[in-house]
């Protein structure tokens, strides 16, 4: 968390529009420190009188400032125009993608098991904005806690526009195609197994290089994700820091009319700018995008008996006020090798006081034989009896546990979280919605047998 890495682009890189392709800087939440033309980070000081090559600096804050040193996270910008020049912002139509975005508030929350198809790609152009849309959610972004969920499914790169969300980070999921996310930082690429975390409040566009993208986003309105403690596991293991990688200082010196689309409140705002907001020239601090390839996850999983808590597949974690008891938890389900002996294997049935919402990446779930399929979504609430499907009980109960099986090409993830997961209008109304989810259990056989010897079970 301490690393100060300096990083400086070759002299002569003055282009109006620098493309940076030198990589990333590794770590998570370090103390980075990149400039896109020599010199241009001041030395010494966050703010001098006048700073490098005529730029100006602004701090992007994004914990209190008087928050611990360890949870601490802001940044340095020195830029071509401070962030406050723009014209004012207007409601973007009716702030809510003609109501595809947020209102978790309208509709009751069942206690039904619920599952989705993945989203059809539009006819219609549209980016990754405009394309948002909300499933679900909880807390509340006025009082920064909860977050909401959404998907996306784009088929235009944003031109001309930009993007930040004041509620929350975002934590970008792509499951088709891949994004260029062209930050306030410098240039995130990620592709599908790839997440991005985009802070609060930072300005980027979403360019899709693939002509189209599908994925999922959650929008975290609670603290900043950070990695869990490892505990008896050790130093190293899950998701390693070194893995996460920020880019380098890129900037657009471009002038046009453009847009500034805002998210505050649940609404969607506008405004007009006459230059790109991405002309941060160079930067310091801890509080910045980065992006992790989920294969490079350390998966660490019983070598005994027992199924474990899917808490030992903690990506990162979003913590509340009460320790341990998570405001998000980003869980995900890579390839592994299950070697649990005399044990039932796949997710055992379960009720939780914590509510889930689960995507799938690629592949096939091992706690669903079928029905659960890439770019689809599934919603258990808070004590919702589920569990594996009939067919992978069967299966899965007679199986061969005296071998390890390698549970291979698949990538499914959970956004698990302490409040109760409320869903949309849309998301309850869709025609997406699998009515008959709920089958999947109703095959369930009765082996209850009184008479049975109890190691018969
Ligand atoms: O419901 C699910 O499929 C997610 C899940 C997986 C697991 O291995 C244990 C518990 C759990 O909620
Ligand atoms: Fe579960």
């Amino acid at each position: 968390m301490t690393a100060t890495l300096l990083d400086t682009a070759p002299a002569g890189a003055t282009t109006a529009q620098t493309r940076n392709t030198t990589g990333y800087q590794s770590g998570f939440g370090n103390e980075f420190a990149t400039e896109a033309l020599p010199g241009a980070l001041p030395v010494g000081m966050n703010s001098p009188q006048r700073a490098p090559y005529g730029l100006y600096a602004e701090q992007l804050s994004g914990t209190a400032f008087t928050a611990p040193r360890a949870h601490n996270r802001r940044s340095w910008l020195y830029r071509i125009r401070p962030a406050a020049m723009h014209q004012p912002f207007t409601l973007l139509g009716d702030g809510q993608s003609n109501g595809r975005l947020g209102a978790f508030d309208e509709v009751p929350v069942p206690p039904n098991q619920l599952r989705w198809d993945p989203l059809p790609m539009p006819q219609a152009p549209t980016d990754f904005v405009d394309s948002l849309l909300t499933m679900a959610g909880n807390g509340d972004c006025h009082a920064q806690n909860g977050c909401a969920i959404h998907l996306y499914a784009a088929n235009r790169s944003m031109a001309g526009r930009f993007f930040y969300s004041a509620d929350g980070e975002l934590l970008i999921v792509p499951q088709h195609g891949r994004l260029v996310l062209a930050t306030e930082f410098g240039v995130l690429e990620v592709e599908p197994q790839e997440i991005a975390l985009v802070p609060r409040g930072c300005r980027f566009r979403v360019e899709l290089p693939d002509g189209e993208a599908r994925g999922y986003v959650c929008e975290n309105f609670g603290a900043a994700f950070q990695l869990p403690d490892l505990g008896p596991i050790g130093s190293n293991g899950l998701a390693n820091p070194r893995d996460f990688l920020t880019p380098h200082a890129q900037y657009e010196d471009v002038e046009g009319d453009f847009e500034l689309v805002a998210k505050l409140g649940g609404r969607l705002w506008r405004a007009s700018i006459g230059h790109s907001p991405l002309d941060v020239v160079a930067w310091h601090g801890n509080f910045a995008p980065s992006k992790y390839d989920l294969r490079r996850f350390n998966t660490i999983g019983s070598i005994s008996y027992d199924h474990p808590d899917p808490s030992i597949f903690l990506v990162l974690q979003s913590p509340s006020d009460t320790a341990g008891v998570d405001n998000i938890d980003f869980v995900i389900f890579p390839p592994r090798w299950l070697a649990a002996e005399n044990t039932f294997r796949p997710p055992w049935f379960h009720r939780n006081i914590a509510s889930e919402f689960m995507g799938l990446i690629h592949g096939a779930y091992d706690a669903k034989a079928e029905g659960f399929v890439p770019g689809g979504s599934s919603l258990h609430n808070c004590m919702s009896g589920h569990g594996p499907d009939a067919e992978t009980f069967e299966k899965a109960s007679q199986a061969d546990t005296s071998r390890p099986h390698k549970v291979d090409a698949t990538m499914a993830f959970m956004f698990e979280t302490r409040l109760m997961i409320r869903p949309t209008r849309f998301a309850l109304e869709t025609a997406q919605l699998q009515s008959d989810y709920f089958e999947c259990w109703q095959g369930i056989r009765k082996h209850f047998d009184p008479k049975a010897t109890p190691e018969q079970g």
